[in-house]
């Protein structure tokens, strides 16, 4: 199992304890059950595809017969039930006519409810991603995401359809087939149906081995796509590190091992379409010649017999695709697995929830003994019984080396993360307690590589409180130290993001400002002005010193801007371990003093 599964096992078995226990693995078989019971949310479209199917099949079953007493009718026998020849025509020709508009009926309707399926499974898809906790997206290729979103939804909603329509129609077209043969001849029937089990049997062992390579064909693939991924998100490495000819040989060795793989695929395609045809042909030349000698002894009319090879091609046919149908629903099964486990997952997540607190959060942050660990490593804590008291108000930097978990910190106030053990106060209140989205609605938040979207800036920043007015987010931009460069810019606010280039310093301030337009009662910035020059950020450090009321926690790297903030917390061996104003920590024999030693800050430019 892969450590998004195990991960997820985890989430939705034991939250609190990790890797304990993974519980029964999920069965797959139901997969297609969910799907069939999404498709008859469309009942009323459903069912009509299905009565277009019916009649199509019906005509397609008359069709050999229809064709068999037109041979017989072109050879000078008369009309069947003594029809005039005119009147043949017709009802031969309502006949087609029926089975076109049948056709349009079928193809129409169920391609409609493959695709409001395909819809439904999307938009459940997409709400379950948004559910999802910062781990997952850590541990789960982006990619595979987008893939399931788009492809992944579309293929399982049409194979839904392909398993109930063609399963519908080869029972229609095998039983019904029979049927006619039977009625046309008995002896020619049986003698027919007894080469079937033998082919059958072997094409569907054959069947098996070319799924075992496509299942290859397939892993190495998804290999393929997420080594791609990696290298070409790090191309300006390879570049750095001059290794272009060396990734080069990589990838045109794992193409090469996709290609021999698909090749031996096409080769077994090969040889079974060679091998059906064979059979077919042989078959079919033994039917004529039986059947020819039937013909001679006057038991059958040569319409007749053609009626019976039409009905043989349909009954082989239909036998087929039911032979097909239940590795059909197997591999649906499988392909859709992950598909569901997230689905699912977000269900019973759902079904957890409880109504949370909304209390005010003007007040300080307490950690009482908190510990968390990554539940990919958790036999490595980040934070050890950690207790911090953050004064309300204050303007606070959280020090400590590299891979301290400074950020970590910022993702558990947030609750991006939760404590594994021990507890987060605001104002008092366990952040357990309080209602997420409220919480996240009073937190602004920076981070040193902000997400910008590709819309306008003036949509940037307002998405930090869709019911800004236009003057409070010019105002959050003057207090980032944005605007300016923003009314320099060719359509100022309504400059699309994507049609320009957009600096690091830029972004950060563009991500302040959206973070100020929230009015928010706490502020984190993790890194958040490390891309600004020393001038710019000494102009937001003033703006943040005149919000009254707002805790502001600063992770940083720079000493001018650690100087500036009222408190100090340092961070060392999973621990607040001293906590103090910069003159009190900035004294030989401190943790904080040893940072400084170390070189862990910038001078200020
Ligand atoms: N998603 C994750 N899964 C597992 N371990 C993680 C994850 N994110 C961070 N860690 C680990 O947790 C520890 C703390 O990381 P964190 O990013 O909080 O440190 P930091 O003090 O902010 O570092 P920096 O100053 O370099 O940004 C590190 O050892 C890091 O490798």
């Amino acid at each position: 199992m892969d450590s998004r599964s195990s991960y997820l096992l985890l989430r939705v078995k034991a939250p609190d304890k990790a890797l304990e226990g993974s519980g029964p693995p999920k069965r797959a078989s139901s997969n297609v059950r969910k799907l069939l019971r999404l498709l008859w949310k469309e009942w009323p479209t459903l069912c009509t595809g299905i009565v277009g199917l019916s009649v199509s099949s019906l005509t397609n079953l008359l069709f050999p017969k229809v064709l068999g007493a037109a041979l017989d009718v072109a050879c000078g026998r008369p009309p069947p039930r003594n029809l005039s020849q005119k009147a043949f025509l017709l009802s031969v020709l309502s006949i087609f006519l029926t089975g076109a508009s049948a056709s349009f009926v079928r193809v129409y309707c169920l391609g409609s409810v493959a695709e409001t399926t395909t819809k439904r499974l999307r938009d459940r898809l997409y709400a379950a991603l948004l559910r999802q906790d910062i781990l997952f997206f850590s541990t789960t290729e982006r990619t595979d995401l987008v893939h399931r979103l788009t492809k992944e939804c579309q293929v399982a909603a049409d194979s839904a359809v392909a398993i109930l329509a063609e399963g519908y129609r080869s029972l229609n077209s095998s039983i019904g087939a029979s049927f006619m043969l039977f009625r046309l001849s008995p002896k020619l029937t049986l003698f027919a149906l007894a080469t079937l089990p033998c082919l059958g049997i072997s094409a569907m062992s054959f069947k098996l081995f070319m799924n075992r390579l496509n299942k290859k064909y397939e892993a190495e693939l998804a290999r393929l796509r997420a080594s791609t991924d990696e290298k070409l998100g790090a191309v300006s490495a390879i570049k750095l590190f001059t290794q272009e000819n060396y990734e080069l040989e990589l990838f045109k060795d794992e193409t090469a091992l996709v290609a021999s793989t698909a090749r031996k695929y096409h080769a077994a395609e090969g040889f079974f379409m060679g091998g059906l045809s064979l059979s077919i042909n042989a078959s079919l030349s033994s039917v004529l010649w039986i059947g020819g000698s039937i013909v001679a002894k006057g038991d059958l009319t040569t319409g007749g017999l053609t009626s019976f090879l039409l009905y043989s091609g349909f009954m082989c046919l239909g036998f087929s695709q039911l032979s097909t149908l239940a590795s059909r629903v197997r591999s649906t099964n499988e392909s859709t697995a992950a598909l569901f486990e997230l689905i699912d997952d977000d269900e019973i997540v759902g079904k957890d929830d409880k109504v949370l607190a909304k209390p005010s959060l003007v007040g300080p942050i307490t950690f009482e003994q908190v510990s968390f660990q990554y539940p990919t490593r958790p036999e490595v804590p980040v934070i050890q019984n950690c207790t911090w008291s953050i004064p309300q108000g204050a303007m606070v930097a959280l020090v400590g080396a590299s891979g301290a978990g400074k950020s970590t910190i910022s993702s558990l106030v947030t609750k991006l993360l939760t404590p594994s053990s021990g507890c987060i106060k605001v104002n008092g209140v366990a952040l357990s307690d309080i209602d997420t989205t409220y919480l996240r609605q009073h937190i602004g938040s920076v981070r040193q590589e902000p997400s910008l979207f590709s819309t306008s800036i003036m949509d940037n920043i307002r998405y930090g409180n869709p019911a800004a007015t236009d003057e409070e987010v010019h105002n959050a931009a003057i207090a980032a130290h944005a605007h300016d460069f923003i009314m320099e810019m060719p359509n100022g606010y309504d400059t699309l993001v994507s049609s320009t280039t957009i600096s690091g310093g830029q972004k950060q301030r563009i991500a302040l400002a959206r973070a100020l337009v929230k009015k928010p009662q706490i502020l984190i910035l993790d890194e958040a002005t490390s891309a600004l020059d020393g001038h710019s950020e000494h102009g937001i450090q003033e703006t943040l010193r005149q919000l009254e009321e707002i805790t502001v926690i600063v992770i940083a790297h720079r000493l001018s801007t650690i100087q500036s903030c009222d408190t100090i917390g340092v961070l060392e061996n999973r621990q607040i371990v001293e906590t103090g104003t910069y003159a009190e920590l900035n004294a030989s024999g401190t943790a904080f003093y040893s940072l400084v030693a170390a070189h862990a800050f910038e001078e200020s430019e």
